[in-house]
């Protein structure tokens, strides 16, 4: 029996939701904690997330709760808020949590301002609990309801990685476990900024031979950064690298795709989640920080700070000057 009996997940979302009932189903007690009363409540109530993952029936297991005293029972805890909003969710949950427990991120981006990774941001705040993270090709819709979906999970100690992964494997989540945690990170934080370039493209008609060059010059600008990070290879070209940077710029069931793609139109965006509307300006003051070029990243951050209109960033990108492909 896995030493993880209870999961916590701080933040009934609809990736909070999803991973819920994904622990449920790998056989655990699940504790989803959400912040807003009226949220956990209705969700309590009515077993399912109306608000954002309709129509998703939680799991037996799941008990979603807004008192936070209740994440005490957890044996590891997934945070699973926006980046941006990391630092805030750990601080009002440190005292809580329980001794020891490890506690993994399961957010995309990188902080603004701070340009910390999210595993950065949770052992400032939270320095007595071991840092994770989990990423890869996932849509909460398809994780909820058990379609087949494989991600990596990666921690300093990689028997702590692979502990986890094997306690939250279930027939339809399968996870690889790593030490790569930069690299990990890295890839999901990168390729939603990389996704939005990819939607403008598409809502803007260049075609599907722009939106593979997209990609394919996109993982370009990630492999660099990430080499300069420290970051594995074979880590970038995984599941939390390549596998979500296609799955992310290919897909309207995509978020930061669907906001580029209004974008591209020239019609307003959803209001949904789009992390990389947050992590653009924080990604390309990364890469000026260890001196990488990220052209494709500094054109969607150019274009969602409306400095640049999407045919100038065309443009700009077009206008390069030519050279050898690395
Ligand atoms: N939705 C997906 O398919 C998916 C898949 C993989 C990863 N992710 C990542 O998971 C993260 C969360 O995404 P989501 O889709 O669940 O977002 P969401 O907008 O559906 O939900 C966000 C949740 O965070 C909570 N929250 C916000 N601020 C908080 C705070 N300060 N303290 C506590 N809780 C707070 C909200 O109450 C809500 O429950 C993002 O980084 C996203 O990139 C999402
Ligand atoms: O809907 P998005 O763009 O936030 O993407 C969700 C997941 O990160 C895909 O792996």
């Amino acid at each position: 029996m896995s030493r993880f009996g209870m999961i916590g997940v701080v933040g009934a979302g609809a990736w909070g939701t999803a991973l819920a009932n994904a622990s449920a189903r790998a056989g655990h007690e699940v504790v989803l904690w959400e912040m807003d009363e009226a949220q956990a409540r209705a969700l309590a109530d009515q077993r399912t997330n109306e608000r954002y993952l309709p129509g998703v029936a939680l799991e037996d297991r799941v008990t979603a709760t807004c008192e936070v005293e209740e994440l005490g029972m957890a044996d590891a805890v997934l945070m699973v808020v926006p980046s941006q909003a990391m630092r805030a969710a750990a601080g009002g949950v440190s005292r809580h949590i329980k001794m020891g427990a490890p506690v993994i991120s399961c957010a995309k981006g990188i902080e603004r301002g701070s340009l910390a990774f999210m595993t950065d941001v949770l052992r400032d705040a939270l320095p007595d609990h071991p840092a994770a993270v989990l990423s890869g090709p996932s849509f909460a819709a398809d994780v909820a309801r058990g379609l087949p979906t494989a991600v990596t999970l990666a921690a300093d100690d990689e028997w702590l990685a692979a502990d986890l992964s094997a306690a939250l494997a279930s027939a339809g989540l399968r996870l690889y476990h790593s030490d790569d945690v930069r690299g990990v990170e890295i890839g999901g934080a990168a390729k939603n900024v990389l996704a939005i370039g990819a939607g403008v493209a598409a809502g803007r008609g260049l075609g599907a031979s722009a939106g593979a060059a997209l990609i394919a010059r996109g993982f370009a600008e990630l492999r660099r950064l990430g080499s300069a990070l420290g970051a594995r290879p074979e880590t970038l070209m995984g599941l939390s690298g390549l596998g979500d940077l296609v799955l992310t710029a290919t897909s309207e069931q995509s978020r930061n795709f669907s906001f580029g793609f209004a974008i591209g139109r020239g019609e307003p965006p959803s209001g949904k989640l789009a992390e990389g509307t947050f992590t653009a300006q924080a990604l390309v003051a990364l890469g000026e920080r260890h001196g990488v070029e990220l052209p494709i990243a500094i054109a969607v951050r150019d274009v969602l700070e409306r400095a640049i209109s999407v045919g100038e960033a065309v443009e700009a990108l077009l206008a390069r000057p030519l050279k050898a492909e690395a």
